[in-house]
């Protein structure tokens, strides 16, 4: 196995019309070459007619020019032709598309180059509430953002996680006290029957302290001495703190192991970390004039945003009974990650509604010096999950969805579908299976609908084997390993002098594009792009083997068959684990 990069044949030809450009017009030298891939040809190039008017001719002039200069190119187009009002439609020789095939299954990274070198990238994602239950949005940014670490860190970046657990806060304040006040109550994991969680039990909990707060004013004052105890860092009240912490992350972890995430417990780095950094942040910000005093708080007010009064929008950087919160800490937050862990690409996982919050944190972040050019910041939006009656997701009683009862859901209807179509599994297989199919399901329907929208969590559409999803995606690959495993799975051996059929023609250029749809994911950041790349080419796949009968098929033309079903087993299997979702070998 090589771990050459194999430049796909559209960057190629792309390359190669851009050498056409500027032999025949050395003025446009540099232009876009606007090569697609196209139904008429294996590519199109539309550089005549965006082109035209610069070079002050017709497009059908510019397109023969161009086609007579490309006859002469040495890149990889063989038949090259105008077509329609100046379009340049370019096919290449069956031989390089063999070989690409080739090339990319005699390597580890199926060809793929690492064009994301370089760049640090801190992705912040998931950051659940202490003590609370995670709810439908949390899935969302855990989902998302741990598909983003994945194929940015497989383009070649250098992925730092940051799991921004909402853990520090007023709220603790009142937890704290109304636990030592009761202290037969019971909230520990290990207590609990099987079932709950210690969150579960800690955000009941949280609820009756709220109560009590609301009603009992001296309960209240005690609740408020906590909070100053808490961030003074009394002993009593930090042991108190880390343990109700280390219950609530358990019951996270169960969630992060069940999903199959990359989190581990090194990338938590929660908003109490801040705490010690917010006084040196308040100090640089006032001292250069960014933070002002307002009634009493100090506020940074926005030069973008305004708020619905019609006056600048602020940032709350210290409340006015001297308190920090939120605001304050992301401005720790974006320093110490473009000062000390020197990241040059930011991105923050959370849903569209903090859209604002992110857009005043990064100008502070600009007008304070720290976010400079070289340095990408990014708020990754996402919408709302949505219930069947087209509202935000919540139970009957309108509380919060159970995470795991989701997952459940999920697993235990994907188990039922898998079943029918394969009675003969055995129950343990049935099993396991049935947990990849489930969890893989859930995340595919979020990953593959438009990032910003909100979308329907509707579980009997998730686990179909029909349509764009992801037991579509995992029954494809399953089908392509069992044609293969009836062949002996054979080293893979490509004879590049026989033609191609259509079918062939198409499914080996879908193969050659796969970086492409991997730049568009990290250019975009949408993992939709890589949902729909995977979804053509399990489609693809299904003419083609509907068109071209492998195993019955005659030497050689039976092992080139075999060679792509290798490599498009081998695509989906990776773009899949991409996405975080396993491909089973049967199901
Ligand atoms: N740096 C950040 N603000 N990250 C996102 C934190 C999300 C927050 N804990 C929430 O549940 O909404």
């Amino acid at each position: 196995m090589t771990n050459h990069e194999v430049l796909p044949l559209l960057g190629q030809v792309a390359d190669s019309v851009s050498r056409a450009i500027a032999h025949v017009h050395p003025e446009l030298a540099g232009a876009d070459p606007v090569v697609r891939r196209s139904e008429h040809a294996d590519f199109q190039s539309n550089a005549a007619l965006a082109l035209a008017k610069r070079a002050r001719t017709k497009p059908p002039e510019l397109a023969q020019a161009l086609t007579a200069a490309l006859a002469d190119d040495r890149g990889p187009a063989t038949h090259v032709e105008v077509s329609g009002p100046g379009f340049v439609n370019i096919t290449v020789p069956d031989q390089l598309l063999w070989n690409q095939v080739a090339a990319r299954l005699a390597n580890s990274r199926l060809g793929m180059g690492t064009p994301n070198e370089g760049q640090r990238t801190v992705i912040d994602y998931s950051a659940p509430n202490i003590a609370k239950e995670m709810h439908v949005g949390h899935l969302r940014t855990t989902i998302i953002g741990d598909s983003l670490a994945r194929v940015l860190g497989f383009l070649g970046s250098e992925v730092i996680r940051q799991n921004h657990l909402g853990d520090w806060g007023t709220q603790f304040g009142m937890l704290i006290q109304y636990l030592d006040e009761h202290p037969e109550l019971t909230w520990h994991h290990d207590e609990l029957e099987r079932g709950a969680s210690a969150v579960s039990a800690l955000d009941e909990l949280y609820k009756t302290a709220r109560a009590a707060f609301d009603d009992d004013l001296e309960f209240a004052d005690r609740s408020r001495d906590r909070v100053v105890a808490l961030q003074s860092g009394d002993p009593d009240t930090i042991a108190r703190w880390k343990e109700i912490v280390s219950e609530s992350e358990k019951a996270f972890r169960d969630i992060y192991d069940r999903l199959g995430v990359l989190l581990t417990p090194e990338d938590s780095v929660g908003e109490s970390f801040y705490n010690h950094l917010l006084t040196d942040v308040i100090t640089e910000l006032t001292e250069a004039g960014i933070a002002v005093e307002s009634e009493g708080a100090l506020v940074i007010f926005s030069e973008e945003v305004t708020g619905p009064d019609g006056n600048p929008a602020p940032l709350m950087v210290r409340k006015r009974e001297g308190g920090y919160g939120y605001d304050t800490t992301d401005l720790a937050t974006i320093r110490y990650r473009i000062h000390d862990l020197k990241a040059n690409r930011l991105l923050y996982v959370t849903d569209s509604r903090q859209a604002l919050h992110f857009q005043m944190i990064f100008e502070a972040a600009r007008r304070a010096g720290w976010l400079t050019d070289g340095i990408e910041a990014a708020h990754v939006p996402y919408g709302t999950v949505l219930g069947p009656d087209g509202r935000p997701f919540k139970t009957r009683s309108g509380g919060t969805v159970r995470l795991m009862d989701l997952l459940d859901d999920a697993v235990s209807r994907a188990r039922a579908v898998v079943s029918e179509k394969n009675p003969d599994l055995a129950a343990d297989a049935l099993d396991q299976i049935a947990e990849q199919a489930g969890i893989g399901a859930v995340k595919y329907a979020d990953l593959s609908s438009s990032r910003v929208k909100d979308y329907v969590f509707d579980v009997e559409r998730m686990v179909s084997f029909n349509g764009n999803t992801g037991v579509y995606l995992q029954y494809a690959h399953t089908r392509i390993r069992s044609i293969l495993r009836k062949a002996g799975d054979p080293e893979a051996s490509i004879d590049p002098t026989i033609e191609l059929q259509p079918a062939e023609r198409a499914l080996a250029l879908e193969l050659d594009a796969y970086s492409t749809a991997l730049s568009e994911v990290s250019s975009t950041l949408e993992p939709l792009k890589l949902c729909g790349y995977l979804y053509d080419l399990a489609r693809d796949f299904t003419t083609f083997y509907e068109a071209c009968p492998v195993l019955s098929a005659d030497e050689p033309v039976r092992s080139n068959r075999l060679a792509l079903c290798q490599l498009t087993a081998r695509t989906l299997q990776h773009g899949l684990d991409l996405l975080g979702i396993s491909a089973p070998e049967r199901m």
